[in-house]
Protein backbone atom coordinates (compact mmCIF):
# COMPACT_ATOMS: atom_id res chain seq x y z
CA UNK A 1 0.00 0.00 0.00
CA UNK A 2 1.57 3.23 -0.85
CA UNK A 3 0.57 6.77 1.29
CA UNK A 4 0.92 9.79 -0.44
CA UNK A 5 0.13 13.92 1.40
CA UNK A 6 -0.58 15.58 -3.00
CA UNK A 7 -1.66 18.95 -2.09
CA UNK A 8 -4.51 18.76 0.64
CA UNK A 9 -5.40 14.91 0.40
CA UNK A 10 -4.22 11.64 1.99
CA UNK A 11 -4.25 8.87 -0.71
CA UNK A 12 -3.74 5.21 -0.36
CA UNK A 13 -3.55 2.84 -3.23
CA UNK A 14 -2.80 -0.60 -3.51
CA UNK A 15 0.04 -1.21 -5.57
CA UNK A 16 0.27 -4.98 -5.71
CA UNK A 17 -1.32 -6.88 -8.72
CA UNK A 18 -5.23 -6.85 -8.54
CA UNK A 19 -6.83 -10.50 -9.59
CA UNK A 20 -10.45 -11.27 -8.71
CA UNK A 21 -10.87 -8.03 -7.12
CA UNK A 22 -8.28 -8.65 -4.66
CA UNK A 23 -4.86 -7.50 -4.02
CA UNK A 24 -1.90 -9.98 -4.82
CA UNK A 25 0.07 -9.17 -1.71
CA UNK A 26 1.16 -12.33 -0.53
CA UNK A 27 3.64 -13.53 -3.06
CA UNK A 28 7.19 -13.99 -2.39
CA UNK A 29 9.48 -10.40 -3.14
CA UNK A 30 9.96 -9.95 -6.65
CA UNK A 31 11.99 -7.33 -8.34
CA UNK A 32 10.53 -3.98 -7.30
CA UNK A 33 9.87 -0.67 -9.32
CA UNK A 34 10.95 2.51 -7.98
CA UNK A 35 8.68 5.39 -8.95
CA UNK A 36 10.45 8.88 -9.74
CA UNK A 37 8.31 12.07 -9.34
CA UNK A 38 9.55 13.52 -13.01
CA UNK A 39 9.37 17.10 -11.62
CA UNK A 40 11.98 16.71 -8.94
CA UNK A 41 13.74 13.54 -9.42
CA UNK A 42 12.70 11.95 -6.31
CA UNK A 43 11.17 8.84 -4.82
CA UNK A 44 7.45 8.79 -4.65
CA UNK A 45 7.29 5.46 -3.66
CA UNK A 46 8.20 1.52 -4.88
CA UNK A 47 6.22 -1.35 -5.80
CA UNK A 48 6.81 -5.19 -6.37
CA UNK A 49 6.65 -5.84 -10.33
CA UNK A 50 4.07 -8.68 -10.99
CA UNK A 51 5.39 -11.88 -12.21
CA UNK A 52 4.42 -14.30 -15.14
CA UNK A 53 2.98 -16.52 -12.70
CA UNK A 54 0.62 -13.49 -11.93
CA UNK A 55 -0.30 -13.07 -15.34
CA UNK A 56 -1.46 -16.51 -15.32
CA UNK A 57 -3.56 -16.27 -12.37
CA UNK A 58 -4.98 -12.63 -13.95
CA UNK A 59 -6.16 -14.88 -17.16
CA UNK A 60 -7.42 -17.92 -14.97
CA UNK A 61 -10.01 -14.94 -13.18
CA UNK A 62 -10.33 -13.09 -16.20
CA UNK A 63 -11.56 -16.34 -18.22
CA UNK A 64 -13.59 -17.66 -15.28
CA UNK A 65 -15.38 -14.43 -15.02
CA UNK A 66 -16.40 -14.75 -18.65
CA UNK A 67 -19.18 -17.24 -17.81
CA UNK A 68 -18.45 -19.69 -15.11
CA UNK A 69 -18.02 -16.93 -11.52
CA UNK A 70 -19.24 -13.94 -13.03
CA UNK A 71 -21.46 -14.31 -16.31
CA UNK A 72 -20.34 -10.88 -17.47
CA UNK A 73 -20.64 -12.40 -20.80
CA UNK A 74 -24.08 -13.39 -20.94
CA UNK A 75 -25.46 -10.70 -17.85
CA UNK A 76 -28.02 -8.48 -18.53
CA UNK A 77 -26.77 -5.81 -20.86
CA UNK A 78 -28.97 -3.20 -18.97
CA UNK A 79 -27.29 -4.46 -15.96
CA UNK A 80 -23.59 -4.30 -17.47
CA UNK A 81 -24.37 -0.45 -18.86
CA UNK A 82 -25.74 0.41 -15.50
CA UNK A 83 -22.60 -0.90 -14.02
CA UNK A 84 -19.93 1.18 -16.53
CA UNK A 85 -22.24 4.53 -15.61
CA UNK A 86 -21.49 3.80 -11.60
CA UNK A 87 -18.16 3.08 -12.38
CA UNK A 88 -18.22 7.16 -14.80
CA UNK A 89 -20.09 8.57 -11.52
CA UNK A 90 -17.48 7.45 -9.00
CA UNK A 91 -14.74 8.64 -11.39
CA UNK A 92 -16.16 11.66 -11.88
CA UNK A 93 -16.45 12.24 -8.48
CA UNK A 94 -12.90 11.32 -7.79
CA UNK A 95 -11.64 13.27 -10.87
CA UNK A 96 -9.47 15.76 -8.65
CA UNK A 97 -7.92 13.27 -6.98
CA UNK A 98 -7.18 11.03 -9.86
CA UNK A 99 -5.98 13.97 -11.75
CA UNK A 100 -3.30 15.12 -9.30
CA UNK A 101 -1.76 11.67 -8.88
CA UNK A 102 -1.64 11.47 -12.79
CA UNK A 103 0.29 14.79 -12.90
CA UNK A 104 2.27 13.70 -10.11
CA UNK A 105 3.34 10.53 -11.61
CA UNK A 106 3.58 11.42 -15.03
CA UNK A 107 4.62 14.80 -14.55
CA UNK A 108 1.32 16.49 -17.01
CA UNK A 109 0.56 20.21 -16.11
CA UNK A 110 -2.62 19.74 -13.54
CA UNK A 111 -4.35 21.79 -16.10
CA UNK A 112 -4.12 19.11 -18.58
CA UNK A 113 -4.73 16.03 -16.64
CA UNK A 114 -8.22 17.84 -14.81
CA UNK A 115 -9.43 19.55 -17.72
CA UNK A 116 -8.93 16.99 -20.58
CA UNK A 117 -7.86 13.45 -19.61
CA UNK A 118 -10.65 13.17 -16.53
CA UNK A 119 -12.73 14.47 -18.72
CA UNK A 120 -12.32 12.29 -21.43
CA UNK A 121 -11.73 9.28 -19.07
CA UNK A 122 -15.39 9.95 -17.66
CA UNK A 123 -16.90 11.27 -21.11
CA UNK A 124 -15.34 7.80 -22.75
CA UNK A 125 -17.10 5.52 -20.37
CA UNK A 126 -20.51 7.07 -20.64
CA UNK A 127 -20.26 7.43 -24.16
CA UNK A 128 -19.21 3.07 -24.13
CA UNK A 129 -22.10 2.11 -20.94
CA UNK A 130 -24.73 3.26 -23.68
CA UNK A 131 -23.75 1.40 -26.32
CA UNK A 132 -23.99 -2.45 -24.19
CA UNK A 133 -27.29 -2.93 -25.37
CA UNK A 134 -27.00 -1.53 -29.01
CA UNK A 135 -24.14 -4.03 -30.36
CA UNK A 136 -26.29 -5.40 -33.09
CA UNK A 137 -25.71 -7.32 -35.74
CA UNK A 138 -27.16 -7.49 -39.62
CA UNK A 139 -29.84 -9.02 -41.41
CA UNK A 140 -28.43 -10.00 -44.53
CA UNK A 141 -30.25 -11.23 -48.11
CA UNK A 142 -28.81 -13.74 -49.99
CA UNK A 143 -27.21 -12.84 -53.81
CA UNK A 144 -27.73 -16.55 -54.68
CA UNK A 145 -29.59 -19.67 -54.04
CA UNK A 146 -27.26 -21.83 -51.86
CA UNK A 147 -25.62 -24.39 -54.37
CA UNK A 148 -24.92 -26.46 -51.13
CA UNK A 149 -28.14 -26.96 -50.26
CA UNK A 150 -31.24 -28.39 -52.04
CA UNK A 151 -32.53 -25.43 -51.84
CA UNK A 152 -34.90 -23.63 -54.15
CA UNK A 153 -36.31 -20.42 -52.91
CA UNK A 154 -33.84 -18.05 -51.32
CA UNK A 155 -37.31 -16.69 -49.46
CA UNK A 156 -36.89 -19.39 -47.13
CA UNK A 157 -33.48 -19.22 -45.75
CA UNK A 158 -32.97 -16.53 -42.78
CA UNK A 159 -29.04 -14.67 -42.56
CA UNK A 160 -28.02 -12.91 -39.79
CA UNK A 161 -24.83 -11.74 -38.15
CA UNK A 162 -24.26 -11.09 -34.29
CA UNK A 163 -21.42 -8.92 -32.87
CA UNK A 164 -20.26 -11.67 -30.03
CA UNK A 165 -17.54 -10.74 -27.32
CA UNK A 166 -13.92 -12.02 -28.18
CA UNK A 167 -13.29 -13.93 -24.97
CA UNK A 168 -10.26 -12.55 -22.29
CA UNK A 169 -8.70 -9.35 -24.21
CA UNK A 170 -4.96 -8.10 -22.49
CA UNK A 171 -4.70 -4.21 -22.84
CA UNK A 172 -0.96 -3.03 -23.38
CA UNK A 173 -0.39 0.52 -22.35
CA UNK A 174 2.02 3.51 -22.52
CA UNK A 175 3.01 6.14 -20.23
CA UNK A 176 2.06 9.40 -21.57
CA UNK A 177 -1.86 9.52 -20.95
CA UNK A 178 -2.12 6.76 -18.77
CA UNK A 179 -5.85 6.31 -17.27
CA UNK A 180 -7.14 8.48 -20.36
CA UNK A 181 -5.68 5.75 -23.29
CA UNK A 182 -6.57 3.07 -20.34
CA UNK A 183 -10.32 3.85 -21.08
CA UNK A 184 -10.15 4.48 -24.71
CA UNK A 185 -9.90 0.40 -24.90
CA UNK A 186 -11.08 -0.69 -21.29
CA UNK A 187 -14.77 0.85 -21.70
CA UNK A 188 -15.40 -0.41 -25.54
CA UNK A 189 -13.94 -3.73 -24.42
CA UNK A 190 -15.87 -4.43 -21.39
CA UNK A 191 -19.15 -2.84 -23.01
CA UNK A 192 -18.90 -5.60 -25.36
CA UNK A 193 -18.86 -8.47 -23.16
CA UNK A 194 -14.83 -9.34 -22.86
CA UNK A 195 -12.97 -9.42 -19.68
CA UNK A 196 -9.43 -7.64 -18.82
CA UNK A 197 -5.97 -7.77 -17.87
CA UNK A 198 -4.73 -4.63 -18.23
CA UNK A 199 -0.62 -4.00 -18.15
CA UNK A 200 -0.10 -0.08 -17.24
CA UNK A 201 3.41 1.16 -18.39
CA UNK A 202 5.73 0.13 -15.51
CA UNK A 203 6.49 4.04 -14.93
CA UNK A 204 3.16 5.26 -14.78
CA UNK A 205 0.73 3.07 -12.91
CA UNK A 206 -1.13 4.80 -10.17
CA UNK A 207 -4.14 6.30 -11.36
CA UNK A 208 -4.58 2.37 -12.94
CA UNK A 209 -3.94 0.94 -9.68
CA UNK A 210 -6.44 3.55 -8.06
CA UNK A 211 -9.21 2.60 -10.76
CA UNK A 212 -9.02 -0.99 -9.41
CA UNK A 213 -9.68 0.27 -5.60
CA UNK A 214 -12.97 1.85 -7.60
CA UNK A 215 -13.95 -1.08 -9.79
CA UNK A 216 -14.20 -3.01 -6.75
CA UNK A 217 -16.05 -0.48 -4.59
CA UNK A 218 -18.47 -0.21 -7.62
CA UNK A 219 -19.50 -3.74 -7.69
CA UNK A 220 -17.58 -5.12 -10.96
CA UNK A 221 -18.11 -9.09 -10.61
CA UNK A 222 -14.53 -10.45 -9.36
CA UNK A 223 -11.93 -11.45 -12.34
CA UNK A 224 -13.87 -9.10 -14.89
CA UNK A 225 -11.20 -6.29 -14.84
CA UNK A 226 -7.68 -7.35 -13.18
CA UNK A 227 -4.14 -5.51 -13.27
CA UNK A 228 -0.83 -6.68 -13.55
CA UNK A 229 2.16 -4.38 -13.65
CA UNK A 230 5.71 -5.36 -14.23
CA UNK A 231 8.33 -4.78 -16.86
CA UNK A 232 7.20 -4.84 -20.47
CA UNK A 233 9.77 -7.84 -21.35
CA UNK A 234 8.61 -10.10 -18.26
CA UNK A 235 4.71 -8.96 -17.86
CA UNK A 236 4.19 -7.58 -21.26
CA UNK A 237 5.67 -10.52 -23.34
CA UNK A 238 4.02 -13.45 -21.17
CA UNK A 239 0.50 -11.14 -22.12
CA UNK A 240 1.14 -11.46 -25.85
CA UNK A 241 2.44 -14.94 -26.18
CA UNK A 242 -0.16 -16.07 -23.65
CA UNK A 243 -2.36 -19.05 -25.21
CA UNK A 244 -5.14 -18.55 -23.06
CA UNK A 245 -5.85 -14.68 -24.30
CA UNK A 246 -7.99 -14.39 -27.24
CA UNK A 247 -6.66 -10.63 -28.15
CA UNK A 248 -4.49 -7.81 -27.47
CA UNK A 249 -5.13 -4.33 -27.70
CA UNK A 250 -1.48 -2.32 -27.57
CA UNK A 251 -0.73 1.16 -27.43
CA UNK A 252 3.00 2.32 -27.59
CA UNK A 253 5.82 2.40 -29.97
CA UNK A 254 5.61 1.13 -33.25
CA UNK A 255 9.29 -1.60 -31.69
CA UNK A 256 7.52 -2.52 -29.03
CA UNK A 257 4.69 -2.95 -31.55
CA UNK A 258 5.94 -5.23 -33.69
CA UNK A 259 7.17 -7.16 -30.83
CA UNK A 260 3.66 -7.68 -29.24
CA UNK A 261 2.05 -8.57 -32.97
CA UNK A 262 4.74 -11.12 -33.44
CA UNK A 263 4.36 -13.05 -29.95
CA UNK A 264 1.02 -13.15 -30.23
CA UNK A 265 1.20 -14.66 -33.80
CA UNK A 266 3.96 -17.50 -32.46
CA UNK A 267 1.49 -18.16 -29.87
CA UNK A 268 -2.32 -18.92 -30.51
CA UNK A 269 -2.36 -16.23 -33.27
CA UNK A 270 -4.71 -13.85 -31.40
CA UNK A 271 -5.78 -11.42 -32.31
CA UNK A 272 -3.58 -7.60 -32.54
CA UNK A 273 -4.88 -3.94 -32.31
CA UNK A 274 -1.95 -1.45 -32.49
CA UNK A 275 -1.93 1.97 -31.69
CA UNK A 276 1.72 3.33 -32.36
CA UNK A 277 3.33 6.12 -32.64
CA UNK A 278 3.45 8.88 -35.43
CA UNK A 279 4.99 11.87 -37.19
CA UNK A 280 2.16 13.87 -37.76
CA UNK A 281 2.16 17.32 -40.69
CA UNK A 282 0.24 20.25 -40.25
CA UNK A 283 -0.14 21.80 -43.27
CA UNK A 284 -0.63 25.58 -43.29
CA UNK A 285 -1.48 27.83 -46.31
CA UNK A 286 -1.16 31.25 -46.68
CA UNK A 287 -5.09 31.72 -46.91
CA UNK A 288 -5.59 30.81 -43.05
CA UNK A 289 -8.41 32.25 -41.77
CA UNK A 290 -6.72 33.81 -38.52
CA UNK A 291 -2.80 34.01 -38.18
CA UNK A 292 -2.63 34.07 -34.82
CA UNK A 293 -5.09 31.38 -33.81
CA UNK A 294 -3.45 29.09 -36.01
CA UNK A 295 0.03 29.33 -33.79
CA UNK A 296 -1.59 29.02 -31.20
CA UNK A 297 -3.23 25.58 -32.32
CA UNK A 298 0.21 24.41 -33.36
CA UNK A 299 2.04 25.20 -30.76
CA UNK A 300 -0.67 23.16 -28.38
CA UNK A 301 -0.46 20.66 -31.33
CA UNK A 302 3.04 19.97 -30.52
CA UNK A 303 3.71 21.20 -26.88
CA UNK A 304 0.87 19.28 -24.92
CA UNK A 305 2.32 17.18 -22.54
CA UNK A 306 5.62 18.33 -23.40
CA UNK A 307 5.42 17.32 -26.92
CA UNK A 308 4.62 13.61 -25.66
CA UNK A 309 1.68 12.64 -27.43
CA UNK A 310 1.33 10.17 -30.21
CA UNK A 311 -0.65 13.12 -32.29
CA UNK A 312 1.77 15.39 -31.55
CA UNK A 313 1.95 18.10 -34.56
CA UNK A 314 5.65 17.67 -35.25
CA UNK A 315 6.27 19.20 -38.80
CA UNK A 316 4.42 22.11 -39.31
CA UNK A 317 4.63 22.99 -43.23
CA UNK A 318 4.00 26.54 -43.82
CA UNK A 319 3.39 28.50 -46.96
CA UNK A 320 6.50 30.61 -47.85
CA UNK A 321 4.80 33.73 -48.54
CA UNK A 322 3.69 33.73 -44.83
CA UNK A 323 6.36 31.07 -43.66
CA UNK A 324 8.65 34.38 -41.50
CA UNK A 325 6.05 35.51 -39.89
CA UNK A 326 4.70 32.61 -38.94
CA UNK A 327 8.16 31.09 -37.37
CA UNK A 328 8.66 34.80 -35.61
CA UNK A 329 4.84 34.59 -33.95
CA UNK A 330 5.53 30.86 -32.89
CA UNK A 331 8.90 32.45 -31.47
CA UNK A 332 7.08 34.72 -29.54
CA UNK A 333 4.35 32.32 -28.47
CA UNK A 334 6.67 29.88 -27.31
CA UNK A 335 9.69 31.63 -25.45
CA UNK A 336 6.28 32.72 -22.89
CA UNK A 337 5.54 29.05 -21.96
CA UNK A 338 5.35 28.37 -18.54
CA UNK A 339 7.20 25.65 -17.21
CA UNK A 340 6.86 24.64 -13.67
CA UNK A 341 5.43 22.50 -11.07
CA UNK A 342 3.17 20.03 -12.62
CA UNK A 343 0.61 20.42 -9.72
CA UNK A 344 0.48 23.93 -10.26
CA UNK A 345 -2.44 25.17 -12.03
CA UNK A 346 -0.24 28.59 -14.00
CA UNK A 347 2.42 25.89 -15.21
CA UNK A 348 1.82 25.10 -19.43
CA UNK A 349 4.99 22.43 -19.50
CA UNK A 350 5.80 19.96 -17.34
CA UNK A 351 8.94 18.04 -17.23
CA UNK A 352 9.51 14.71 -19.69
CA UNK A 353 7.97 11.66 -17.94
CA UNK A 354 11.90 9.88 -17.74
CA UNK A 355 15.57 10.68 -17.25
CA UNK A 356 15.34 7.99 -20.51
CA UNK A 357 13.39 10.30 -22.20
CA UNK A 358 14.93 13.17 -20.75
CA UNK A 359 18.06 12.24 -22.61
CA UNK A 360 16.63 10.51 -25.97
CA UNK A 361 14.59 14.52 -26.73
CA UNK A 362 18.33 15.71 -25.75
CA UNK A 363 19.98 13.63 -28.21
CA UNK A 364 17.21 14.48 -31.57
CA UNK A 365 18.08 17.84 -29.87
CA UNK A 366 21.90 17.59 -30.95
CA UNK A 367 21.23 15.83 -33.91
CA UNK A 368 18.93 19.16 -35.11
CA UNK A 369 22.00 21.63 -34.39
CA UNK A 370 24.32 19.16 -36.07
CA UNK A 371 22.20 18.48 -39.22
CA UNK A 372 21.86 22.41 -39.48
CA UNK A 373 18.44 23.19 -38.84
CA UNK A 374 18.35 26.40 -37.98
CA UNK A 375 17.34 26.74 -33.65
CA UNK A 376 14.92 29.54 -33.00
CA UNK A 377 14.67 29.09 -29.19
CA UNK A 378 15.36 26.66 -26.68
CA UNK A 379 17.61 23.86 -27.32
CA UNK A 380 18.68 22.57 -23.88
CA UNK A 381 17.80 21.10 -20.77
CA UNK A 382 16.18 23.94 -18.33
CA UNK A 383 17.71 25.11 -15.18
CA UNK A 384 14.88 23.97 -13.23
CA UNK A 385 15.39 20.72 -10.95
CA UNK A 386 13.67 17.72 -12.43
CA UNK A 387 13.92 16.41 -16.37
CA UNK A 388 12.38 20.02 -17.80
CA UNK A 389 13.48 20.59 -21.35
CA UNK A 390 13.14 24.14 -22.62
CA UNK A 391 10.50 24.26 -25.31
CA UNK A 392 12.27 24.25 -28.68
CA UNK A 393 11.63 25.18 -32.26
CA UNK A 394 13.57 24.48 -35.49
CA UNK A 395 12.97 26.54 -38.54
CA UNK A 396 14.48 25.67 -42.25
CA UNK A 397 14.31 21.84 -40.98
CA UNK A 398 14.37 19.63 -44.45
CA UNK A 399 12.66 16.20 -44.95
CA UNK A 400 15.59 13.94 -45.05
CA UNK A 401 16.67 15.34 -41.28
CA UNK A 402 16.43 12.90 -38.78
CA UNK A 403 14.51 15.38 -36.80
CA UNK A 404 11.85 15.21 -39.45
CA UNK A 405 11.76 11.89 -39.85
CA UNK A 406 11.81 10.11 -36.40
CA UNK A 407 9.19 10.04 -33.20
CA UNK A 408 10.99 12.70 -30.45
CA UNK A 409 8.04 12.35 -28.03
CA UNK A 410 9.27 15.77 -26.38
CA UNK A 411 9.00 19.58 -27.06
CA UNK A 412 10.49 20.02 -30.09
CA UNK A 413 9.04 21.74 -32.99
CA UNK A 414 10.36 21.42 -36.51
CA UNK A 415 9.32 24.10 -39.21
CA UNK A 416 9.62 23.41 -42.93
CA UNK A 417 8.57 25.83 -45.98
CA UNK A 418 6.50 24.62 -49.06
CA UNK A 419 4.92 26.63 -52.11
CA UNK A 420 2.24 24.29 -53.38
CA UNK A 421 -0.63 22.16 -52.64
CA UNK A 422 0.76 19.41 -54.55
CA UNK A 423 4.10 19.97 -52.55
CA UNK A 424 2.78 20.13 -49.61
CA UNK A 425 0.85 16.40 -49.69
CA UNK A 426 3.98 14.83 -50.82
CA UNK A 427 6.37 16.21 -48.04
CA UNK A 428 3.74 15.22 -45.59
CA UNK A 429 3.24 11.76 -47.29
CA UNK A 430 7.31 11.03 -46.86
CA UNK A 431 6.83 9.92 -43.30
CA UNK A 432 6.71 6.27 -42.08
CA UNK A 433 3.87 7.16 -39.79
CA UNK A 434 0.11 8.36 -40.77
CA UNK A 435 -1.83 8.78 -38.03
CA UNK A 436 -3.39 12.15 -37.58
CA UNK A 437 -2.88 15.56 -39.35
CA UNK A 438 -4.21 18.99 -40.06
CA UNK A 439 -4.87 21.52 -42.36
CA UNK A 440 -5.66 25.14 -42.09
CA UNK A 441 -7.19 26.97 -45.07
CA UNK A 442 -10.27 28.68 -45.69
CA UNK A 443 -10.25 27.21 -49.43
CA UNK A 444 -12.56 24.50 -49.49
CA UNK A 445 -10.97 22.43 -51.92
CA UNK A 446 -8.08 22.84 -50.73
CA UNK A 447 -9.43 21.37 -47.52
CA UNK A 448 -11.05 18.08 -49.01
CA UNK A 449 -7.95 17.86 -51.97
CA UNK A 450 -5.49 17.46 -49.27
CA UNK A 451 -7.63 15.73 -46.16
CA UNK A 452 -7.98 13.13 -48.87
CA UNK A 453 -4.41 12.86 -49.96
CA UNK A 454 -2.97 12.95 -46.84
CA UNK A 455 -2.62 9.22 -45.50
CA UNK A 456 -3.08 9.50 -42.02
CA UNK A 457 -6.36 7.75 -39.89
CA UNK A 458 -7.77 10.86 -39.14
CA UNK A 459 -7.16 14.82 -40.22
CA UNK A 460 -8.49 17.92 -39.10
CA UNK A 461 -9.56 21.04 -40.98
CA UNK A 462 -8.92 24.51 -39.11
CA UNK A 463 -8.53 22.53 -35.71
CA UNK A 464 -6.29 20.25 -34.01
CA UNK A 465 -6.61 17.57 -31.46
CA UNK A 466 -10.73 17.80 -31.71
CA UNK A 467 -10.86 14.47 -30.24
CA UNK A 468 -14.08 12.34 -29.00
CA UNK A 469 -15.44 9.61 -27.83
CA UNK A 470 -17.49 9.10 -30.89
CA UNK A 471 -14.99 9.74 -33.30
CA UNK A 472 -12.41 6.78 -34.65
CA UNK A 473 -8.83 6.99 -34.14
CA UNK A 474 -5.96 5.08 -35.41
CA UNK A 475 -3.56 4.85 -37.70
CA UNK A 476 -2.43 3.99 -41.59
CA UNK A 477 1.23 2.99 -42.08
CA UNK A 478 3.76 2.48 -39.17
CA UNK A 479 1.22 4.14 -37.17
CA UNK A 480 -0.58 0.63 -36.60
CA UNK A 481 -3.83 -1.10 -36.90
CA UNK A 482 -7.44 -0.99 -35.32
CA UNK A 483 -9.53 1.76 -34.13
CA UNK A 484 -9.70 3.36 -30.66
CA UNK A 485 -13.19 4.91 -29.89
CA UNK A 486 -16.34 5.50 -31.79
CA UNK A 487 -18.70 2.29 -32.51
CA UNK A 488 -15.31 1.05 -34.96
CA UNK A 489 -13.58 0.30 -31.40
CA UNK A 490 -16.61 -1.89 -30.70
CA UNK A 491 -15.76 -4.12 -33.63
CA UNK A 492 -12.44 -4.56 -32.73
CA UNK A 493 -13.78 -6.48 -29.38
CA UNK A 494 -16.43 -8.46 -30.77
CA UNK A 495 -15.95 -11.39 -33.39
CA UNK A 496 -18.67 -11.54 -36.01
CA UNK A 497 -20.59 -14.55 -36.56
CA UNK A 498 -22.92 -16.00 -39.19
CA UNK A 499 -25.77 -17.62 -38.81
CA UNK A 500 -27.68 -19.07 -41.55
CA UNK A 501 -30.83 -20.65 -41.02
CA UNK A 502 -33.07 -22.77 -43.09
CA UNK A 503 -36.58 -23.01 -42.91
CA UNK A 504 -37.90 -26.46 -43.25
CA UNK A 505 -41.45 -27.60 -42.83
N1 LIG B 1 -1.26 5.75 -31.52
C1 LIG B 1 -1.64 6.11 -30.31
O1 LIG B 1 -2.84 6.26 -30.05
C2 LIG B 1 -0.61 6.32 -29.24
C3 LIG B 1 0.69 5.87 -29.38
N2 LIG B 1 1.63 6.10 -28.39
C4 LIG B 1 3.01 5.70 -28.62
O2 LIG B 1 3.57 5.13 -27.44
C5 LIG B 1 4.96 5.38 -27.37
C6 LIG B 1 5.35 5.89 -25.99
O3 LIG B 1 4.96 5.05 -25.01
P1 LIG B 1 5.97 3.99 -24.33
O4 LIG B 1 5.34 3.56 -23.06
O5 LIG B 1 7.36 4.49 -24.31
O6 LIG B 1 5.94 2.81 -25.39
P2 LIG B 1 6.58 1.37 -25.29
O7 LIG B 1 6.29 0.73 -26.57
O8 LIG B 1 7.97 1.38 -24.80
O9 LIG B 1 5.73 0.64 -24.12
C7 LIG B 1 4.35 0.47 -24.23
C8 LIG B 1 3.95 -0.67 -23.32
O10 LIG B 1 4.51 -1.86 -23.82
C9 LIG B 1 5.16 -2.55 -22.76
N3 LIG B 1 6.25 -3.37 -23.31
C10 LIG B 1 7.57 -3.08 -23.39
N4 LIG B 1 8.24 -4.12 -23.91
C11 LIG B 1 7.32 -5.08 -24.20
C12 LIG B 1 7.39 -6.38 -24.78
N5 LIG B 1 8.54 -6.92 -25.16
N6 LIG B 1 6.24 -7.07 -24.94
C13 LIG B 1 5.06 -6.53 -24.58
N7 LIG B 1 4.93 -5.32 -24.00
C14 LIG B 1 6.05 -4.60 -23.82
C15 LIG B 1 5.63 -1.43 -21.85
O11 LIG B 1 5.93 -1.94 -20.56
C16 LIG B 1 4.42 -0.52 -21.90
O12 LIG B 1 3.42 -0.98 -21.01
C17 LIG B 1 5.24 6.39 -28.46
O13 LIG B 1 5.84 5.80 -29.58
C18 LIG B 1 3.85 6.89 -28.84
O14 LIG B 1 3.74 7.42 -30.11
C19 LIG B 1 1.29 6.73 -27.26
C20 LIG B 1 0.01 7.20 -27.07
C21 LIG B 1 -1.03 7.04 -28.04
N1 LIG C 1 -4.28 12.56 -26.52
C1 LIG C 1 -4.46 11.22 -26.84
C2 LIG C 1 -3.37 10.42 -27.44
C3 LIG C 1 -2.09 11.08 -27.76
O1 LIG C 1 -2.07 12.14 -28.36
O2 LIG C 1 -1.02 10.52 -27.42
Amino acid sequence: MLKLKIKEYDVEIHTSSFIKNEWWDHVDPNEMIDLINPATEELIGTYRAATREEVDLAVVAAKKALNKDSNWMTMSLLERGRLLNKLADRIESESEVMALIESLNMGKPIFESENFDMKQVVSTLRYFAGWTDKIGGKTIPLSSVSQSVAQSDNSTILTYTKQVPIGVVALILPWNFPLQLLMWKLAPCLAAGNTVVIKPSEITPLTTFYLAQLVKEVGFPPGVVNVVSGFGPIVGDALSSHMEIDKISFTGSTKVGKMVQVAATNSNLKQVSLELGGKSPIIVFDDCTNLDQVVLDSMHALFWNAGQCCSAGSRIYVQSSIYDLFVQKMEALVKNRVLGDPLEVTTQQGPQVSKTQLDSVLNYIDIGIKQKARLVCGGKRSDRKGYYIEPTVFADVKDSMTIAKEEIFGPVMCLIKFDTVDEAIEKANTSDYGLVGAVYTRDVNKAIIVSDRVKSGLVWVNTYNLIEASLPWGGFKSSGGGRDLSQYALMEYTETKTVVISAKF
